[in-house]
């Protein structure tokens, strides 16, 4: 949306209770979407060294530089003078070059004050980008977080609520609870969504200034808004509440969808894109009981080739006819579950199937408090709140032996591509967006911009081993381990993909008298004390993908000098930004720091998505490590092939999340 238009929304109509600013959503057409495509993936990179958009952001930098002798004489009363006439120029002037500048300067000088930390030019390069709509991309460890502060500073200060979107509640509860002093310099409120609050609560925050919130707590309060909303959130309801035709509604807690500033940018837009969020009450589990445990007992009586399919990538598992036969065989038997048809037979022997021979305790989900938590395999963090679809959850409910939640009606549902397109103004910031820039230039519309380093990376990398299996690779890490932080004395982070992984490092850790902390889905309520620590000298941690994102390990006394924080790698994951993050925990800011990839032959991932090659390897290596150049080929293989197929995944859910509300709009449902 252009500035004239957002600058343009008024007081009220950014007043929380009421049908509120919001784009509507246009299915694009799909040469739009091609052309979109194809501006984003191919013309706009080839025009980088032209750096449009860089150059704005170097002049902002030059003209913000050339005050900072001005800002640092002025005193606390003048700085706040001066930010109340920058308010009406950057109004006046759209954001334009010259009032932007002037206030990332009294911005700089201000948080230099009640911060003790000034913005690096980098940064105010990247918040030039940020308050413009780019997808900023920053090299991991460059402060992203405090750049964010200038862009949101300047939107709520001109009256536009912002929402900063970050991962988690512990980065969002982090961030804001950290850059609050420098808001209230302003006079802005800012406050942070967690998942504990109340809807009043959450109203209360939202009716600030600035929300920090995850993705998913800002996704469902929408989805909660719209219900609540119903019909009338349509564009005719909201003409006639302009008209002063309707009452306000105070069911609603958010005040629009105005600026959106997303952290972390590719693990929401992308990673986290493939399911959609859905709002669902619970039925009682009723009849539904029998039914589940006649198919658990039924399906543990098949066996794989000879009654069904598997296809672990997909993940899917479909009955052949002799399965499906069986089933129709079955049902004429005394053991089956009375008034059921067929089809429900099928589907429920199906869903058990997967249950059984997909989805493995500990590995995508884990059990706490005697309820199934869905893993997010890319976050590592538990998905609070959702549920597998279509009496998934209860099978795999059943196959734990736990007591059955109800069956879940869905009540309204949206992707993240759909929602985040709804914002008025939309920026993201990343330390790693180019390989999918085509995607989000063409699903969100946001060009990717970089952003240049503050200083020189010191990081270095080792070159990555793949040993035969799985025992040789954990050998391997445990010596590695005993060097680094045993002899040396330096922290060391060991990433693991999988909380069962994360385990049996950690009784071999034990076993081998390493002292060591572990941080996964199942303890992630001491996530804050174990960052603060892990940069100690000689302090190991052990951590599945929970600290691979946006966690910000200090360096404890004397660490710099033996050479930082070290990291090692167990297993690549289905992308390779998401490697290249848990490497960005090392050599943050020109510190110094390492990083170290230690994986096996045998790793899922190539077993999974690249399963020609690393047979053929495992047969022609038998047992010795593959040259760098063969290793680098079978995790391009696996990667690229696991990424296609996660690419596929979410244009079928935004295909099928668009084909729903198009349905549930006709049938006169908002969402
Ligand atoms: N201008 C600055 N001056 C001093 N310290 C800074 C500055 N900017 C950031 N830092 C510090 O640098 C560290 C890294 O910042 P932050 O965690 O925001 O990085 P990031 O870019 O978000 O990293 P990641 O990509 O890993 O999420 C933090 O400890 C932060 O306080």
């Amino acid at each position: 949306m252009s500035e004239a238009l957002l600058l343009r929304l008024r007081p009220r109509d950014l007043a929380s209770g009421r049908p509120y600013a919001e784009r509507d959503e246009r299915t694009p057409a799909w040469h739009d979407e091609f052309a979109l495509g194809l501006w984003h993936g191919w013309v706009r990179p080839a025009l980088r060294p032209l750096d449009i958009a860089g150059a704005g952001a170097r002049k902002v930098v030059r003209l913000a530089r050339a005050l900072e002798v001005e800002m640092a004489a002025l005193d606390e009363q003048q700085l706040r003078q001066r930010a109340a006439l920058l308010r009406h120029a950057m109004r006046r002037s759209r954001f334009g070059v010259d009032a932007v500048a002037a206030f990332f300067a009294l911005v700089r000088e201000v948080a230099g004050r009640v911060l003790g930390k000034r913005h690096y030019d980098s940064q105010l390069h990247a918040g030039w980008l940020l308050l413009h709509g780019s997808l900023a991309e920053m090299a991991t460890g460059e402060g992203k977080t405090f750049a964010a502060t200038l862009p949101v500073c300047a939107a709520a200060l001109v009256g536009l609520p912002v929402h900063v979107v970050t991962v988690n509640d512990y980065l969002a509860a982090r961030d804001a609870e950290a850059m609050a002093p420098l808001y209230a310099f302003f006079g802005l409120r800012c406050g942070a969504i967690v998942h504990e609050l109340t809807r009043a609560q959450r109203r209360e925050v939202y009716a600030g200034d600035i929300a920090y919130c995850s993705n998913k707590e800002l996704t469902f309060d929408y989805l909660r808004d719209r219900t609540a909303l119903g019909d009338r959130a349509s564009p005719l309801h909201r003409a006639l509440a302009e008209g002063g035709g309707m009452s306000d509604n105070p069911a609603t807690v958010l005040r629009g969808l105005t600026f959106a500033l997303v952290d972390e940018a590719d693990s929401v837009f992308i990673d986290e894109a493939r399911t959609p969020l859905i709002l669902s009450a619970s039925l009682p589990p009723g009849a539904r009981g029998a039914l589940v445990d006649w198919a658990l007992a039924f399906a543990r009586g098949l066996q794989p080739a000879r009654d069904f399919d598997l296809e672990p990538a997909q993940p899917r598992v479909r009955l052949n006819d002799t399965g499906r036969a069986a089933v129709e065989a079955a049902l004429d038997s005394a053991a089956a579950p009375p008034d059921v048809g067929l089809r429900a037979c099928t589907e429920a022997v199906t869903q058990a199937l997967a249950a059984l021979w997909l989805y493995r305790r500990d590995q995508q989900y884990v059990v706490v408090d005697g309820k199934v938590q869905i893993v997010d395999e890319s976050t590592g963090r538990v998905m609070a709140d959702r549920a597998w679809e279509r009496g998934l959850h209860q099978m795999i409910e059943a196959k734990e032996g736990l007591v059955l939640s109800g069956e879940r009606v869905t009540l309204a549902r949206i992707t993240y591509q759909r929602f985040f397109r709804r914002y008025l103004r939309l920026a993201g910031m990343t330390g790693t967006a180019t390989e999918v820039a085509a995607e989000i230039g063409r699903v969100y519309g946001l060009p990717v911009a970089r952003v240049p380093l503050h200083r020189p990376s010191l990081a270095l990398r080792a070159r990555p081993r793949c040993l035969p299996d799985a025992d040789a690779r954990w050998a391997a890490v445990l010596a590695s381990v005993q060097a680094q932080a045993q002899q040396q004395g330096r922290p060391v982070l060991v990433g693991t993909r999988t909380v069962q992984s994360s385990e049996h490092l950690s009784a071999l850790l034990a076993a081998a008298g390493i002292e060591h902390v572990v941080l996964n889905a199942k303890h992630d309520r001491v996530e804050a004390e174990v960052i603060a620590r892990a940069g100690g000298s000689g302090v190991v941690t052990v951590a599945t993908n929970m600290a691979g994102r946006g966690t910000d390990i200090a360096l404890g006394e004397g660490v710099a000098g033996r050479g930082g924080l070290h990291v090692i790698l167990t297993e690549f994951h289905d992308s390779a930004r998401i490697d290249r993050q848990l490497f960005g925990r090392a050599a943050r800011q020109g510190d110094p720091g390492s990083g170290e990839a230690i994986v096996a032959l045998d790793d899922e991932l190539f077993r999974l998505h690249a399963p020609l090659l690393s047979a053929l390897l495992q047969r022609l290596l038998a047992g010795r490590e593959p040259h760098a150049a063969l290793l680098w080929l079978l995790r391009r293989a696996a990667q690229s092939s696991a990424e296609s197929r996660h690419r596929a995944a979410r244009a079928a859910s935004l295909k099928q999340d668009r084909r729903l509300a198009a349905m549930l709009s006709f049938s006169g449902r908002g969402e």
